[in-house]
């Protein structure tokens, strides 16, 4: 299995498709991994070559039990990037790994070809994430479960996908808690907000019409206002918009990355 980083800390990676086409990262939210993406590769993968990253404390990837910084889960990427013999690419993430791109345009400008960041902020309410690193260190995962669906899913879509609500439900719990802590620490910790006015690729910023973490009022907007150019897109969906709309999302990504 593909795997980059030291023991103890290495992200696991997957890359797909041809390699005569550009290449595109995909980062996932905290809580979820890299399949979070999987709705919306059968379109992506048509002009990509994509390489998905479970970040680290999710999915494959190693667990440490100790804070992360969004520098160090930048370098995550960064070393994945590596490993798969990538240089430069389009970086797209939701929530957390939308921080972490932002996070990579600003510490690598040189391999950061273009952001689409999608339900993501760059100023998160600090008390709130404090919290959460506490109850999920001291209580584990279940103290968290129904606050993190909640911001996850509309309703309506746990309505009309039981199923897939149930599976992202049982993936949270079942989550190593320090992972999560480690990385909600990340997103407590966080500078971006006073930096990324020297964000300088295309950006697009992605937002949700039902997404109650990060809504367009207070973090979308704030976005699109920083970051030199960026351009907005509003799609009918809550935080985990791959999962709610993943061929609108998918589309919108690419018109944008045509450009
Ligand atoms: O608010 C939530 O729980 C959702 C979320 C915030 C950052 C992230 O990655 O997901």
């Amino acid at each position: 299995m593909p795997f980059s980083g030291e023991e103890g800390k290495r992200v696991y990676w997957k890359l797909e498709g041809r390699d005569d086409v550009p290449a595109l990262v995909l980062l996932n939210s905290i809580g979820t991994d890299m399949d979070l993406w999987d709705g919306a590769l059968p379109l992506l993968r048509q002009s990509h070559r994509l390489l998905r990253v479970d970040t680290r404390g999710h999915g494959a990837s190693d667990v440490a039990d100790e804070d992360y910084a969004m520098a160090g889960l930048a370098a995550d990427i960064f070393g994945a990037m590596d490993g798969a013999g990538i240089t430069v690419a389009a970086v797209a993430g939701v929530s957390l790994g939308g921080m972490i791109a932002m996070e990579m345009a600003l510490a690598r400008p040189d391999r950061v070809a273009a952001l689409s960041l999608v339900c993501t902020s760059a100023k998160m309410d600090k008390t709130a994430w404090s919290d959460r690193v506490a109850k999920v260190r001291g209580e584990g995962m279940a103290a968290i479960v129904d606050l993190a669906m909640g911001r996850f899913l509309s309703p309506e879509f746990i309505a009309a996908e039981p199923a897939v609500a149930q599976t992202i439900r049982r993936q949270l719990v079942n989550m190593a808690a320090s992972g999560y802590a480690g990385c909600a620490a990340a997103i407590r910790d966080m500078d971006l907000a006073s930096r990324i006015g020297q964000i300088g690729c295309p950006t697009l910023v992605v937002t949700g019409d039902r997404d109650t973490s990060t809504p367009f009022e207070g973090h979308g907007e704030y976005l699109l206002a920083q970051i030199p150019g960026a351009n907005h897109a509003a799609l009918p969906a809550a935080h985990l918009a791959p999962l709610e709309a993943p061929r609108l999302l998918a589309e919108t990504m690419l018109e944008f990355l045509k450009d």
